[in-house]
This record gives C-alpha cells, sequence and structure tokens, in this order.
C-alpha cells in the first residue's frame, strides 16, 4: 500500500521508466585479415572486437558447381588488427573475381512479409531479395559468438540465423513493420550488416515515442555492424539510394527461465545501480511498510530487469507471477479462504502460482454463492490472496486469464486479465534484510 512515506522508493523507478533507451542496442565489429582473431584479445573493455571477413556460402540454382564461395568485404582491409595476434596470410577476393557476388544477386528470390498469416509480396512494401535458411551458410561473427559462448556466466540468448537479406539501391526498402513471433521464448531480432558498399538504407527502429536509426551506409566497408531490438519494437529499412545493402537476420530467443538471465551478468553488478542505493536506503527506512510486505513492479524488460535483480542481490526473495488486477471483482472472493464472504475492506490482489495459457470457467449456476466462485477462481487460475501489497509503477500490459459464461438474468462473458508482475517480500522491519544502512 502506498504510504506518503514512501515516494523515495518511486522517484528512482519513475526516473528509470523516463529513460526510453533499453529497447534496442547495437554496435559493430572491425574487420581484420588477420584469420585467426582470439577472443580474449578484444572486449568492449580493451578495445574493439575484431573479426576475419565473413564467409557465406550459398547455392546457386540450377549450376555446376553447385555451390560458391564468398567473402565480404570484397576488398579486404589493409589496416592490421591490433598487436599481440596470429597472422597468417588471409586469403585475398577482392578485384578479379567478383563473379561470386554477382551469382550471390542471382541466386536471391524476391523477399515477402507477413501479412494476416500469409506470405505476401509487394514491393511498395518490401523490395528486396533474399535467401532463405537452407539455402545458405554462414558464421555469426566469430567475435561476437565467441565472447558470448566462452563466458560460463553468458545471459543465455540463443541466435538462430533467418535469412540472408539484399536490400539493393535505388529502391531497396522494407516499410514500417513488426516481426512475426517465432515461439514463445523469442524476445527479439539481431540484424547484423555485412561489410559492402552503399548509401541511404538507415535501419529505424521505434518503441512508443522513440526511435533510433542505425545508419551502416559506407563506401569503405570495414565493420560488421549489428542492433538487437525486443519483439514489440517497429523497425523500418529506409529506401537504399545506392549498391547493396546485405543483412543476416537472427530471431533471439531466451534460454533460461524468466529472470534467470538476470541472476548474473557478466558486467553488470546490481548492487551498483543507481536503483541499488534507493532500494537499500528505504529498506533502512522503519516508517517503509513496517508490516511485512510484497512490492510488485508490472512487465517484465528494461528497467524491470534492474528492478529484479537488485532486489534479487539484496538477498530478498524476487520472482516473476501473474496477477489479477486488483480491482477484479473476482479478486475479493479470493481472500479469506474459509469464509463465505467477500471481502470489501481493501485493494486485494490474487498472485497466480504459475504463468499459464488462458482458462475456460466453468460459471453455469444462476445461483452462485461466494465460495463456489472461489472455488472456480482457485481451479481456472490457481493462487494466493494478499492483501499488503506495495506497487511501484502502473501496469502496462495485461492478458485475457480467464474466459467463462455468466448465465444470470442475461447470459454474459466475463472476461478476467492478469498482468506479468515481479513480486519481492519484503521484510517485516528488523528481521533479516531490513535496517541495513545504505
Ligand atoms: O534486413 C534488415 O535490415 C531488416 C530485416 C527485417 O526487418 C526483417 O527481416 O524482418
Ligand atoms: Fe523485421
Amino acid at each position: 500500500m502506498a504510504t506518503p512515506e514512501t515516494p523515495s522508493v518511486k522517484n528512482p523507478v519513475d526516473t528509470f521508466y523516463g529513460f526510453q533507451s533499453s529497447y534496442c542496442c547495437g554496435g559493430e565489429i572491425r574487420v581484420t585479415k588477420d584469420p585467426i582473431v582470439k577472443p580474449d584479445s578484444g572486449t568492449t573493455k580493451d578495445g574493439p572486437i575484431w573479426a576475419p571477413p565473413t564467409t557465406i556460402r550459398f547455392d546457386v540454382p540450377n549450376q555446376s558447381p553447385r555451390a560458391l564461395t564468398l567473402k565480404l568485404p570484397l576488398q579486404l582491409p589493409t589496416q592490421p588488427a591490433p598487436g599481440g595476434l596470429q597472422t597468417l596470410q588471409a586469403e585475398d577476393n577482392s578485384g578479379a573475381t567478383p563473379q561470386p557476388f554477382a551469382e550471390l544477386l542471382k541466386a536471391c528470390t524476391p523477399a515477402t512479409f507477413g501479412l494476416g498469416g500469409e506470405d505476401v509480396l509487394d514491393e511498395q512494401y518490401r523490395k528486396a531479395g533474399k535467401l532463405d535458411r537452407e539455402q545458405f551458410s554462414t558464421l555469426l561473427p566469430e567475435a561476437l559468438d565467441e565472447v558470448m559462448k566462452s563466458r560460463n556466466d553468458h545471459r543465455g540468448v540463443l541466435a538462430e540465423l533467418y535469412k540472408l537479406n539484399i536490400y539493393s539501391g535505388p529502391g531497396g526498402k522494407f516499410k514500417a513493420h513488426v516481426d512475426t513471433p517465432r515461439g514463445v521464448t523469442q524476445f527479439g531480432s539481431l540484424v547484423v550488416c555485412l561489410p559492402h558498399s552503399f548509401k541511404g538504407g538507415k535501419f529505424r527502429v521505434s518503441h512508443g515515442s522513440s526511435s533510433t536509426f542505425f545508419d551502416w551506409a559506407t563506401d569503405e566497408p570495414n565493420t560488421i555492424q549489428w542492433a538487437a531490438f525486443y519483439s514489440d519494437c517497429e523497425h523500418e529499412v529506409l529506401e537504399v539510394l545506392k549498391g547493396h545493402r546485405i543483412t543476416l537476420t537472427y530471431n533471439l530467443y531466451a534460454t533460461e527461465r524468466v529472470g534467470g538471465p538476470l541472476q548474473v551478468h557478466p558486467t553488470v553488478d546490481a548492487k551498483l545501480s543507481p536503483f541499488a542505493a534507493a532500494a537499500r536506503a528505504v529498506l533502512a527506512d522503519s516508517t517503509f511498510l513496517p508490516q511485512a510486505a510484497d512490492l510488485m513492479p508490472y512487465a517484465l524488460k528494461g528497467v524491470d530487469c534492474v528492478i529484479f535483480s537488485v532486489f534479487k542481490s539484496l538477498d530478498l526473495k524476487t520472482r516473476a507471477r501473474p496477477v489479477m488486477g486488483e480491482h477484479e471483482h473476482y479478486a475479493y472472493c479470493a481472500y479469506y479462504p474459509s469464509d463465505d464472504t467477500p471481502d470489501h475492506s481493501g485493494p486485494i490482489t490474487v498472485v497466480g502460482e504459475k504463468f499459464h495459457a488462458r482458462a475456460e470457467g466453468n460459471d453455469n449456476e444462476i445461483e452462485q454463492s461466494w465460495g463456489m466462485i472461489r472455488q472456480e477462481l482457485k481451479r481456472a487460475f490457481p493462487n494466493s490472496a494478499r492483501r499488503n501489497v506495495f506497487w511501484i509503477n502502473k501496469p502496462k500490459h495485461e492478458e485475457l486469464a480467464i474466459a467463462k459464461l455468466h448465465y444470470g438474468n442475461q447470459a454474459t462473458v466475463d472476461l478476467i486479465y492478469s498482468r506479468a508482475a515481479i513480486l519481492v517480500d519484503i521484510p517485516k522491519w528488523g528481521e533479516k534484510g531490513r535496517g541495513v544502512v545504505a
């Protein structure tokens, strides 16, 4: 329950929500002709990561040989990677052999896009060539892949190669869209722009009213550039004016449970977050929720990662759960399980035991007792009801949890919604975890 004494925890949270840039990220990897680049030779802390030229092997339809190999960039960069790397003679595919490149352009077929469950070809909307996953092979830029995999504590992200796309100028483009989700664990997409010269073709990624533009155009291709973004981001490839903009797209999947990736992170110490200081201060304040309480922010990414990690790092019981809206009529029925009278004396939060698919309610009695409604709720949405919940931010998104037919003087459909929330148990003042000096 919010009280006037508790604004100090709200302010840092509001500050985080004002900061809107966590919906996407990007970077670049410099290309070197040194074919072997040790991953520990470059991290963002020690300097740039270097990668050898990208090799693409692709099928040539109706021809012999049936597969060709191409290295990008076509002109290998002359500047070597920084010292200490093993240097071998790199294969030079510049100049005389543009053939594989022309073949790659020929091998591509017009790219479609998903509309109403179908693949649609419309050059007003998307003008690009593509190769499907089974028509080519390449590696995620080795340096990036190695850096991710060689850490025991990497974040549990699986990048699944999806397509190779070529947007050619003038006119190549892909108008604003949101990617079709491919499975429940997909949380985002990665676009890797291979080193090749082109003009125009900026990549716009937007979330709400914020937009980020990635400008990968270049005359002297010597970097692999990339952007990753969450699945709810709208994005667009602006018109390519000249040259060929070549990208690999990857679907990003979480490979750990919700919350798992947040428990350990290669570079982030949750205790150093500004929010951690605010959280410690508020836990050390005897006027803040003196009784044991639950603290639940809604939604599960961006700043929620910070909140989850910070409370976890402070050794408080922290987990993600579906919760039913406080003002749902049914919430009142869920409280006091042995009493047949609903309790309307204050807001009640019904916390589901686990996330589940939408349930169908079974409410076909004309005269229903509160006890029956409560029992039915327990069956469709196994839960525990809580009273002393303090919300540190407002709900953002809700999903249908239970749909049920209700027969009164007129048959109606009752729809009950739930939201994903992070639940933190705040111990009573004086118990372990409270009274800590910030
Ligand atoms: O190739 C790109 O830059 C973006 C591709 C894209 O948005 C998609 O394939 O859905
Ligand atoms: Fe897309």
